[in-house]
């Protein structure tokens, strides 16, 4: 099916990931590359529903398993809505957050266990995973900084949870990342904004030498 190339970025909160997308996004579409770039959960209609509904602070009474489905749920529109089908007319896909996202997050954080959140969401990707996937790391306390500091980012469910919760997190990336060391690729994301983006373009190069 693909002919495009489907690339993730994943990280804690404020690590930087939507900063070096934008970038990337930008500087590779000057270089005459098709690009798409996106965003989980999101990126069309529904599965911006899905997220006001999932990162609404006021709901507070939501269960673990309910939060792990509606992730999966709005990934699988976005996917068939509109990832699958930039794939396959060529494009390079940029998606800010996909699958690690609920495995770091739902699976290890959340405790419910990473098999049963990637076995639920087999179902709603299908086999579908990135070619490469760009894991923005960065001490949590670092990162939360960095959205307190900047003001305009909104404060969403997720970020009201405690720093344990974002260490855990952390811990989950660092855990899939030696699970699948060929695809999740490290980035130090504690360095400045230029050399977080060489870093990041560094990796991208030879997946995309021959897509222009
Ligand atoms: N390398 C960096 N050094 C300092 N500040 C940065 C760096 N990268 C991004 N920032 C700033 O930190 C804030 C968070 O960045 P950004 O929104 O890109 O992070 P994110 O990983 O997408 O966050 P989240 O997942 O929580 O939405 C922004 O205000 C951004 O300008
Ligand atoms: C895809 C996905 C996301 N999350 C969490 C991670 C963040 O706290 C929010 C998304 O906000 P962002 O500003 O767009 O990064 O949702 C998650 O827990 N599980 C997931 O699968």
């Amino acid at each position: 099916m693909e002919k495009g190339i489907f690339i993730t970025a994943e990280g804690p909160e404020g690590a930087g990931k939507t900063t070096i997308m934008n970038m990337l996004a930008e500087s590779l579409e000057s270089e005459g590359y098709n690009i798409k770039l996106t965003r989980e959960p999101g990126g069309i209609e529904i599965a911006e529903q899905i997220r006001s509904v999932i990162l609404d602070k006021s709901n507070t009474k939501m269960d673990s398993k309910t939060e792990a489905l509606l992730y999966a749920a709005a990934r699988r529109q976005h996917l068939v809505e509109k990832v699958i089908p930039a794939l396959e007319d060529g494009y390079i896909v940029l998606c800010d957050r996909f699958v690690d996202s609920s495995l770091a997050y739902q699976g290890y954080a959340r405790g419910l266990g990473v098999d049963e959140v990637l076995s639920i969401n087999e179902f709603a990707i299908e086999k579908l995973m990135p070619a490469l996937t760009l894991y923005f790391d960065i001490e949590p306390e670092k990162g939360l900084e960095r959205i307190n500091i900047h003001k305009g980012r909104e404060v969403n469910r997720l970020d009201l949870e405690d720093l344990a919760f974002h260490e855990k997190v952390r811990e989950g990336y660092l855990q899939l990342q030696k699970r699948y060391p060929q695809r999740i690729k490290n980035v130090n994301a504690a360095k400045s904004v230029n050399e977080v983006f060489k870093q990041a373009q560094e990796l991208l190069k030879p997946l995309i030498i021959s897509k222009k």
